[in-house]
Order: structure tokens, then sequence, then C-alpha cells
């Protein structure tokens, strides 16, 4: 079979786009995996289907780079967006279904993406880490500096550990920096570090006023580029109106054959 596919980055965080409104395409886990493999295949951290839905402008259908489908994706969220206006298939503004439900997302200059993100209906303190789910569940670390941990192999530890399974946990290391944070991802489903999380710097920007309430706007650099969240707390332990916004930007586009 011959697919026509689209890539796309939000800071550095990396998508195949499909665009599948005519149903004309199934893909199993192992042809997945091979469109987003590195050395053989096109390259990704996972790969997104844009669907249509009578409920939304259009639905976004995510895998992980293993071929498993998958939570939501705050990077390949923008990206579809993106990806969904520069196809002329919708405005600067559009609203789409995605596995949490329904996203508000504006097309901003200069490549950037703004997406509304799923309220949070309990955030959990721990002792030394904060877990919270932002459409897909995150644990969040504080470091003293990121460049000093071993991502891989910490955030793999914790991923695996016995009380997260079986679905396992991203895992992010922050650091507060003098104008926001820094922070560094380990994704589950890509099995390693990625440049950027959209999911998980969310998490990391509301963890980080902690039990506070208000309304606030936290910058965040990923390894890959910076993003900003915007939010508000009415009570401790919840978040509401949860704005993500970053670049989203195409890279190239192509023809790939897979095997059926
Ligand atoms: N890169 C994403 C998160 C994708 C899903 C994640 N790997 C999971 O399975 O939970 C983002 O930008 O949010």
């Amino acid at each position: 079979m011959n697919i026509h596919f689209y890539k796309y980055q939000g800071a550095g965080n990396d998508f195949v786009i499909i665009d599948n409104r005519e149903a004309s395409i199934a893909l199993n886990t192992s042809q997945i995996a091979f469109l987003c493999d590195r050395r053989f295949g096109i390259g990704a951290d996972g790969l997104m289907l844009l669907q249509n839905t009578a409920e939304a402008d259009f639905e976004m259908i995510y895998y992980n780079a293993d071929g498993n489908e998958s939570t939501m994706c705050g990077n390949g969220g923008r990206c579809i967006a993106a990806f969904a206006y520069h196809s002329n298939i919708v405005g600067k503004q559009t609203t789409f279904k995605a596995i949490d439900g329904i996203h508000d997302a504006v097309i901003l200059p200069n490549n950037n993406v703004s997406l509304h993100m799923s309220d949070i209906n309990t955030i959990q303190f721990e002792n030394g880490y904060t877990i919270m789910n932002t459409g897909s569940p995150h644990y969040i670390k504080e470091v003293v500096d990121t460049d000093l941990v071993n991502v891989f192999e910490e955030g793999r530890n914790i991923r695996n550990q016995a009380i997260f399974q079986p679905k396992g946990i991203n895992v992010n290391f922050v650091t507060p920096k003098e104008k926001g944070l820094k922070i560094r991802t380990y994704e589950r489903g890509v099995e390693d570090e990625t440049l950027a999380c959209g999911t998980g710097v969310t998490a990391a920007a509301i963890a980080s006023v902690k039990q506070q309430t208000g309304i606030f706007q936290v910058a965040v650099k990923a390894k890959g580029g910076d993003l900003s969240v915007m939010f508000e707390k009415r009570t401790a332990d919840t978040a509401e109106n949860i704005i993500l916004t970053g670049g989203a930007k195409f890279v190239f586009e192509g023809n790939i054959e897979i095997e059926d």
C-alpha cells in the first residue's frame, strides 16, 4: 500500500500526519511502528490520523511511535490543527475531537498554535513528586538541574514502577528558572526522551504553582523549543481554562510504501 504523509513538529516533538477523511486507511501496530521508525521509516515520536466526525471539524486519532493508540498529545494536537489549516480543511480557529474530548485551537502568527487542554480534576501532591492527567498521565519531579539528569535511565525506572502499571506514565524532570521552567521528558510509548511533550509541559507548569489558586502564565523551555501555558486554579488540586501555546511547523511531505 502506498501512503501520502505529512511530517510536522512542535518544539521538536515530531509527528507523521495522514489525511484519512475518506476512511480508506487502516494501519496496524507494526505498520505504524514502521512509519515512525527513524532508520527504516519516516521517523517520528507519534502518528496521527485526521478523520471526519459529526461532533467537530475533524477527529485526531493518536498513536505513539511503538504503534499503539494512546491518550492525548498536546504537541500533536497543535500540529494537526496547523496541518488542517494548511490543508484548507479549517480556518484559523478550529474545534476538533480527541480521545479526551473536544479541543479548541487557534492558528497564530509565526507558526504558533494555541490549544485549549482538558480541565484537570485532581492533582496529586506526593512527597517529592506530583501526578496529574492533562489528557495523558504525568509524573513531575523537581530537580536541581535537568541537564544533570539521566532522563532515559531515571525516566524509564519511574515509568516502569509497579504502582503505575499496567498503563505506565510519562516522566518529567523540571528545574525552576528565573522566569519559568526548564523541562526534560521521558515519554511512554516512545520509550525514550523526546525533545518536548505538550501534555508534560502543561502538567509541569501547573505543578510549579503548587497549591496556590489564581490565574497563571508559565514559560517552559523544552530541549526542542519554548512553550507557554496559561491556566486558572480555582482550588488547590484542580486546574481549568488551560491554554498551551508554541510552534507547530510543517517539515516535509512524501509518499511511502508499506507492506500489508
Ligand atoms: N508527546 C505528547 C504526548 C503523547 C502521548 C504520550 N506518549 C503517552 O502515551 O501518554 C504530547 O505532546 O503531549
